[in-house]
């Protein structure tokens, strides 16, 4: 009967052997696609979802056999919880379909986007792709011309050919939540959390930061200025954003010569890194390393022969845009990547591996649980980790530090915290807004005919950047960003650079590390390890509190510990800026020069 425990637990087995074949199946026929986007892989990939989606609805359709609700055993409840809530797939399959179809479209245009008519080129019908021609000019040129080139270019060529399919996912997700109970597919997102007002709680932690983030943009804004003198900036306080050193202004580690408070004692590990003519696999061998080193568990041997670690060189269509993939089979686990040699890249690779980490040691859960206790938790293990690699400690450890320098040398200590603070205090109101944004397209309280208007005005309130160039509704900048087009949400971002600091904070303790947080590095402590470890073997079995509590022993959010990290750079800005008016006004003022 509905209430027999027995019979339930049976089901559940049974429902997890046949979630671990389909869900490898649908899998494979993404990474598939996903490694050679062709209108025949696409085809197959429909196929993989569509039957992936009705195992989802059949499944559905049996929990209501039994009286889960009320089941006593918390465990069996909350997997029944889970598997009750299958998202899209609710849709009929016409409609599933479309939204598929719509997904496709979007990732398909971002992938293969590419920008021609450079300046100063020869041929004009010579193209550039995201990666990494256009990163790199972002990243590298001083030229104002080049920069507004790249930068609108890459939003003509993405986010303007979005917006009907944008809107046609809108709805259709709009509808799957409404089915599943949500008041719309913003709710749905949020309810992962498991967290009351999570919006406010959102807005708190984005306030706590806000005026640490001013200190930074006074600064960076003033160097640009003299950088650019000549150039106009608005009246109103922003700065223009193709100047930051990033397609997205989200990471501005590339102004790191300009803004160094010692240039004298540079960081340049990239440099280090081609002298000593890294590979890709290296660079996977190096963070692989920090992890065993951990007492984690290593890459399992088919890891290196079945992943992509590097831009197919055959030309052919890649979403070159970073991933984990775990196959739901306790046995394949990828990543895919279009890597760099440069230190950026040493980052991110960390940040990948840190996502394959959690899958190795969540695989024994059963299917639904094996997640991260939120999103952020998942965004944050490879970060934690790498926290402790970028420290001059460690470069100097792996010999990514030049030989003359002393990595206890505080000159050089404060330049490491301004590049720290380039990365993670620079994001801070970009990992927020883009949610604040999609939030309000999900709630209907931004239409599609204000869709761009609804973005600059976050981008130009939040984050204190104007556009280079002139703005129209029939551009859609939200789209030049992959999460919009992927539909990946992004405040998990946000959450993920907050709660990384408690984590490195809870972990150092456990490391024995004495002194100033920003000098930790916990490499080769097994028992900071062990704390991360039995973190991850929850997977989502439990609450994020109860994950939260395990490794710093406490059930909040809190920003105290990333201000704590930033502290002595804090004392550093504030004297550099005295003079300097800090902050912006909320709108955007007006003054484009079309190059
Ligand atoms: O997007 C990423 C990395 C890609 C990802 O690893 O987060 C990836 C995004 C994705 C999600 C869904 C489909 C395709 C790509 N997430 C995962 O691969 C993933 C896998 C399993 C569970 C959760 C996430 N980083 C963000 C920001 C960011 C956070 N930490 C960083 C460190 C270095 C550089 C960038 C970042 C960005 O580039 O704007
Ligand atoms: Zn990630």
């Amino acid at each position: 009967d509905r209430n027999n425990i027995t019979a339930a637990k049976i089901w559940l087995e049974e429902y997890n052997t046949e979630a671990e074949k389909v869900r490898p199946e649908a899998q494979e026929a993404s990474w598939t696609w996903n490694t050679n986007i062709t209108d025949y892989n696409n085809r197959l990939k429909l196929e993989a979802e569509k039957k992936k989606s009705e195992f989802d609805k059949r499944s559905y359709n049996q929990t209501l056999n039994w009286d889960w609700k009320n089941f006593t055993e918390i465990n069996a409840k909350r997997q029944f919880y889970k598997i009750a809530d299958i998202g899209e797939s609710v849709l009929p399959t016409d409609k599933f379909q479309q939204i598929t179809k719509a997904k496709s479209n979007m990732q398909s245009v971002y992938s293969k986007a590419r920008v021609c008519n450079k300046p100063g080129d020869q041929d004009p019908s010579k193209c550039y792709p995201l990666n990494p021609t256009l990163e790199n000019i972002m990243a590298k040129s001083t030229d104002w011309k080049e920069l507004a080139w790249a930068w609108e270019g890459w939003r003509n060529e993405t986010g303007r050919k979005m917006p009907d399919d944008y809107e046609k996912f809108v709805e259709l997700a709009n509808e799957a939540a409404g089915m599943n109970g949500y008041t719309d597919n913003g709710d749905y997102w949020r309810s992962w959390y498991e967290t009351e007002n999570f919006e406010k709680q959102m807005e708190e932690l984005f306030i706590g930061l806000k005026d640490l983030y001013k200190l930074l943009h006074a600064y960076a804004r003033k160097k640009l200025k003299e950088r650019f003198v000549g150039h106009p900036f608005p009246d109103s306080g922003q700065i223009p954003a193709h100047l930051l050193g990033n397609m997205w202004a989200q990471s501005w580690g590339n102004l790191f010569t300009l803004l160094a408070p010692y240039p004298g004692k540079p960081l340049d590990v990239t440099e280090m890194m081609r002298e000593q003519n890294y590979t890709t696999r290296k660079m996977f061998d190096l963070s692989e390393k920090f992890f065993t080193d951990l007492g984690l568990d290593p890459m399992p041997p088919k890891f290196y022969n079945d992943s992509m670690l590097d831009k197919p060189e055959d030309g052919r269509d890649v979403v070159c845009h970073a991933s984990a993939w775990d196959f739901y089979n306790r046995k394949d686990f990828r990543i895919k990547q279009c890597t760099q040699v440069t230190m950026d890249w040493l980052i991110t690779t960390h940040h990948e591996m840190g996502h394959v980490q959690y899958f190795l040691q969540y695989k024994d859960q059963p299917v639904v649980f094996r997640r991260g206790a939120n999103p952020g938790f998942h965004e944050a293990i490879g970060d934690v980790l790498a926290l402790s690699v970028s420290t001059p400690k460690h470069l100097k450890k792996i010999n990514l530090l030049r030989p003359n320098q002393n990595p206890d040398d505080e000159e050089l200590q404060l330049n490491f915290l301004m590049n720290q603070a380039l990365k993670k205090i620079a994001f801070i109101p970009f990992g927020y807004l883009i949610d604040q944004w999609r939030w309000k397209v999900f709630k209907g309280e931004t239409k599609k005919d204000e869709y761009n208007e609804d973005w600059w005005n976050l981008r130009c309130k939040h984050q204190g950047v104007s556009p280079p160039v002139q703005r129209f509704n029939t551009d859609f900048d939200a789209g030049s960003k992959f999460h919009v087009p992927n539909n990946t949400p992004y405040i998990r971002y946000f959450v993920s650079y907050v709660i990384q600091f408690q984590f490195h904070k809870a972990l150092c303790k456990e490391a024995g590390h004495n002194g100033p947080l920003h000098k930790c590095d916990i490499d080769q402590s097994t028992e900071a390890g062990n704390k991360l470890a039995a973190m991850m073997k929850l997977g989502s079995s439990k609450e994020w509190p109860d994950a939260m509590e395990a490794i710093t022993g406490q059930r909040k959010m809190n920003v105290s510990d990333l201000i704590e990290y930033f502290a002595p750079l804090e004392d550093w800005l504030k004297k550099e800026v005295k003079n300097e008016t800090l902050g912006w006004d909320d709108q955007c003022g007006r003054n484009f020069t079309i190059p």
